[in-house]
């Protein structure tokens, strides 16, 4: 997969070279290119944005050196996904993370102030699928960090990027739950015993004790997990919690 991110705040992307990431990059897995947005103005300030039509108070990014960025970044006859943070967009789940794992070219574009002029998006339609991501109903000051949080959940479903693709399997809302709790050693820890139990060696009970205690923490938690899973998710042991 390859990713390409339009930001003014380029050096905010720089956690995407660590870790996790950066080893799918060194191994070949992902490649990532972080544009900085000035590079497409032609003013001697490098001016992105410009005092609302209509009025009210802050900035919008202008349309021209968006325009130009995404004409380079993806020439015309070349295929991406656009994917636009903002607070107006779609609910970022477990499940688009998948749908966007499957992408061959994903191409995050940044905005801040305000906004991006509207008629960006629309333009870009006209030549690439445009998806616009929320993570959750509160505002950043910018989409950035956003594309850090997208990239990583994207980027860790990658083939070969996890080490232990079974890790990916059981986590929170793989399954559409919550996952339950985790323990290690030591057995006793400041009077706190670990659940016998997960001592006991019977993997049958203790499937049985982990999927309980996922739906519990689910139903408590979560209500509207629950509610949204397909009838045929829960088993007849599952309905007994
Ligand atoms: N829901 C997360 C999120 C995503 C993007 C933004 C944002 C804020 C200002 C300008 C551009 C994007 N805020 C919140």
């Amino acid at each position: 997969m390859r990713i390409d991110v339009i930001t003014i705040f380029p050096h905010y992307l720089a956690p995407l070279r660590e870790s996790l990431l950066g080893r799918a990059r060194d191994k070949g897995l992902l490649e990532v290119a972080v544009h900085d947005l000035r590079d497409w103005t032609h003013d001697r300030h490098r001016t992105v944005d410009d005092t609302p039509y209509g009025g009210g108070a802050g900035m919008v990014m202008r349309p021209e050196p968006w325009g130009e960025a995404l004409d380079t970044v993806v020439p015309a006859g070349e295929k991406a996904r656009l994917i636009v943070p903002t607070p107006a967009g779609e609910v970022f789940t477990q499940a688009m993370a998948h749908e966007l794992a499957a992408e061959q070219r994903l191409v995050f574009a940044c905005g801040r102030y305000e906004g991006i002029d509207a008629r960006v998006v629309e333009e870009a339609a006209t030549r690439m699928p445009v998806t616009e991501i929320s993570l959750g109903d509160y505002v950043l000051n910018g989409g950035e960090v956003a594309v850090l949080v997208i990239v990583e959940a994207v980027g860790r479903l990658l083939p070969g990027v996890v080490g232990n693709p079974e890790s990916l399997v059981e986590e929170s809302h793989a399954d559409g739950l919550l996952e339950y709790p985790v323990y290690t050693k030591p057995a006793s820890w400041r009077d706190r015993d670990v659940p016998p139990i997960l001592l006991s060696g019977d993997h049958g009970r203790i499937a049985r004790w982990r999927r309980d205690q996922a739906l519990a923490r689910t139903a408590a938690r979560r209500p509207d997990l629950l509610a949204a899973l397909a009838p045929e998710a829960l088993s007849t042991a599952d309905r007994t919690v």
